[in-house]
């Protein structure tokens, strides 16, 4: 008789669509895909995106995202949650309602404006953010941009991120990430609850084919999340697995390729 298969953990993405492949619900798939669990999604958003940018948005109504997370959740069950780009302030109630109710960690990827500059959350949902998906958040993980939108504060420097850190940590979250990708020098994360402090340090991939970085790294903290781990070592196990998929990144398109969220399975051909 076989044996049954056990059952892997669950994580669901709560995201907008890439039709590129690099980012969004599709970076999120895969990287759930590459790291042993199984993954679920609520879209939230369907874009006509690529390697140059984003030609379209349409957003999906809240009823429509309401109805996707309910059928996974009262069915399959969920280890643990990320989201991604929410669109509008609709949604990111919607969303921030929905995750109020769950015991599983979530982790916040506060996505503000593509890689390419293009909104992907319109300007009025910030408050939303702050005040009601933040607070429920396990793990934050904004970039410079998103942060200086969110708190004012603007970072140039490692001192900044830990003003920044604190100020993020204001609006509820228990963990924050704060991606210093954008500054120059070797990229440098700052995690942190306001009491533990951890800098993550990575040699800078001089490759430009990086789009999907921001997705890739918090649903992979969302996998070791799911899979028990602690918040630290689920963060540094997802820092060291982007910085692989951003090494490997593939020149596809005209401008900026998507990461290679497949890079440990070619290496281990
Ligand atoms: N060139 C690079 N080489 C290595 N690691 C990088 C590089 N660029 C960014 N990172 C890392 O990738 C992760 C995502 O950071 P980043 O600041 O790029 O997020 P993001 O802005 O949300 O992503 P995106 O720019 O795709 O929207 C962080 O851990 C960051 O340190
Ligand atoms: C649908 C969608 N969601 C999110 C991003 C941000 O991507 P990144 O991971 O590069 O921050 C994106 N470009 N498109």
């Amino acid at each position: 008789m076989p044996i049954p298969p056990a059952v892997p953990p669950r994580v669901l993405t709560v995201a907008g669509s890439d039709s590129g492949g690099g980012a969004g619900i599709q970076a999120d798939l895969k990287t759930m895909l590459a790291l042993g669990v199984h993954g679920m999604s609520v879209l939230t958003a369907v874009t006509a995106q690529n390697s140059l940018g984003v030609q379209g948005a349409w957003e999906l109504p809240a009823e429509a995202v309401r109805a996707q997370y309910r059928s996974v959740v009262d069915d399959m069950g969920v280890s643990a949650v990320k989201t991604g780009m929410l669109s509008s302030a609709a949604l990111v109630e919607t969303v921030a309602a929905l995750l109020a109710a769950t015991d599983a960690p979530v982790v916040v990827d506060p996505v503000g404006v593509s890689k390419h500059g293009d909104a992907l959350l319109a300007a009025e949902a910030l408050e939303s953010v702050r005040t009601r998906l933040l607070p429920v958040a396990t793990v934050a993980t904004p970039n410079l941009d998103e942060v200086a939108q969110i708190t004012g504060v603007t970072v140039t420097d490692e001192a900044g991120m830990r003003r920044a850190a604190d100020r993020m940590l204001g609006h509820g979250p228990r963990w924050v990430v704060i991606k210093g990708g954008h500054l120059p020098g070797d990229p440098v994360d700052l995690l942190t609850d306001g009491s533990q402090e951890h800098w993550l340090r990575a040699p800078r991939h001089d490759n430009r084919h990086t789009h999907g970085t921001g997705c890739t790294l918090a649903s992979a903290i969302a996998c070791g999340l799911a899979r028990g781990q602690d918040v630290p070592t689920a963060v540094r196990a997802a820092k060291a697995y982007v910085t692989g998929a951003i090494a490997a990144g593939f020149a596809l398109g005209a401008g900026i390729g998507p990461v290679d969220h497949g890079w440990q399975l070619r290496n281990a051909r």
